[in-house]
Formats: structure tokens, C-alpha cells, sequence
């Protein structure tokens, strides 16, 4: 029969084993705090990052042929960016028109307004040197024309089949103060006889 050891044998012979336990809890600790701050480095990465336009699929006249050497992005892409160009613009006109002092205001009120405002500033409702709709946010000019609302078109584009006029209308329809129907609506050779209140 085995000599009983001395005290403390049993000791030694489980401190390596809660070591070890130790040490791989710490190599998780270490991997999921290197996994979290990934996953926060990449949320953070993604968050700066411009969200891709993507145009409703299928097909239809608006969809586009490949190589009609319009832009790269295609027709469809293009008319999806001025709708979401436009609900930025209309919240930007509604926080404006909120913040809008009463009229009539004094000068001191108008130039207390002015310098909470400076972007806004300018918009037609205010008054003195320096309004005008070109210092107003890119967009207001729309809005402030009552965009969204029935109105007849203030441009028409007019040409000849295969005249490029497809191009033309997308170009202009880059800008955010311009707001393009879908398809062609073919009004003056097509539905003339329903009347302007089919062309609104
Ligand atoms: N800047 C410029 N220079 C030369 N050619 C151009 C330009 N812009 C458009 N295009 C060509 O015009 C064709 C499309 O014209 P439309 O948009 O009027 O076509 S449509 O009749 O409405 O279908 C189409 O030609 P095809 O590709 O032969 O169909 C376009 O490539």
C-alpha cells in the first residue's frame, strides 16, 4: 500500500486543472471582446457609407434597354432618387414652415429668426436683402411650387423619335428641383381629347 502523500498533495494536483480553466476562459473573454469591436468597427463603417439607389425591378418602357447610352445607372435608378431626395426636402419644408415666425414680426424678431436659421433664412417668406430661393436648401424651389400637388408641367420636352429626348429628360431629372413624370405621357398626340384634367 502507497505511503499517503503529504498534506497538500491534492491541491497541487487539481490547481493545474482550474489553471487551465482559467486560461481558456480568458481566450474566449479575449475573442469575444475582438468580435465585438469588429462588429462595432464594421456598424460604425456601414453607417458612414452612402446607401446604394436601387430602382424598383422589372421591366416595362421605363426600364430601359442596356446600351440606350443613357447612364450607366439606367433610367429606373434615376427615378427612384428624386423620391427620396423629395421626402428629405419635404421634411426639411415642413420643420421650416414650423419654425417660420409669425408675419407680421419686427426686425429684431426677423433677425433673431435669421441667425437660429441661417440656411433657411433666405426662403421666400422672409423678407429683406438677403431672401431668395437661391440661398434656400436645394429643393425648397419645388416645394415651395407646390410640388406634389395636380399641376401642369412648367417644361415640356418635345422631339422626334430616336432624338435623344429620353436622355435629355434624365439628365434634367438629376436635379432635385426638377420633378419628371415616369413614362412619356404622349398628352398632345395621344390623349389630347381627354382634356387637362387627365394631363394634371
Ligand atoms: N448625346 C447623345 N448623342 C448621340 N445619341 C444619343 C445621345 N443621347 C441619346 N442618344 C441616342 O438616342 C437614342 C434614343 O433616343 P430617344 O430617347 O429619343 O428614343 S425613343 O424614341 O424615346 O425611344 C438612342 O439611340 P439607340 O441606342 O440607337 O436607340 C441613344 O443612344
Amino acid at each position: 500500500m502507497a505511503p499517503p502523500g503529504p498534506a497538500g498533495a491534492l491541491p497541487t494536483s487539481v490547481e493545474p486543472l482550474s489553471r487551465s480553466i482559467f486560461r481558456k476562459f480568458l481566450l474566449m473573454l479575449c475573442s469575444l471582446l475582438t468580435s465585438l469591436y469588429v462588429f462595432y468597427c464594421l456598424a460604425e463603417r456601414c453607417q458612414t457609407l452612402s446607401g446604394p439607389v436601387v430602382g424598383p425591378s422589372g421591366g416595362g418602357e421605363e426600364a430601359g434597354a442596356p446600351g440606350r447610352g443613357v447612364l450607366a445607372g439606367g433610367p429606373r435608378e434615376l427615378a427612384v432618387w428624386p423620391a427620396a431626395a423629395q421626402r428629405k426636402r419635404l421634411l426639411q419644408l415642413q420643420q421650416w414652415r414650423r419654425r417660420r415666425p409669425p408675419a407680421p414680426r419686427g426686425e429684431g424678431e426677423e433677425a433673431a429668426w435669421e441667425e437660429e436659421s441661417p440656411g433657411l433664412a433666405g426662403g421666400p417668406g422672409g423678407s429683406g436683402a438677403g431672401s431668395s430661393v437661391a440661398e434656400a436648401p436645394p429643393g425648397t424651389l419645388a416645394l415651395l411650387l407646390d410640388e406634389g400637388s395636380k399641376q401642369l408641367p412648367q417644361a415640356i420636352i418635345i422631339g422626334v423619335k430616336k432624338g435623344g429626348t429620353r436622355a435629355l429628360l434624365e439628365f434634367l431629372r438629376v436635379h432635385p428641383d426638377v420633378r419628371a413624370v415616369g413614362a412619356e405621357p404622349h398628352f398632345f398626340d395621344r390623349s389630347y381629347d381627354k382634356g387637362l384634367a387627365w394631363y394634371r
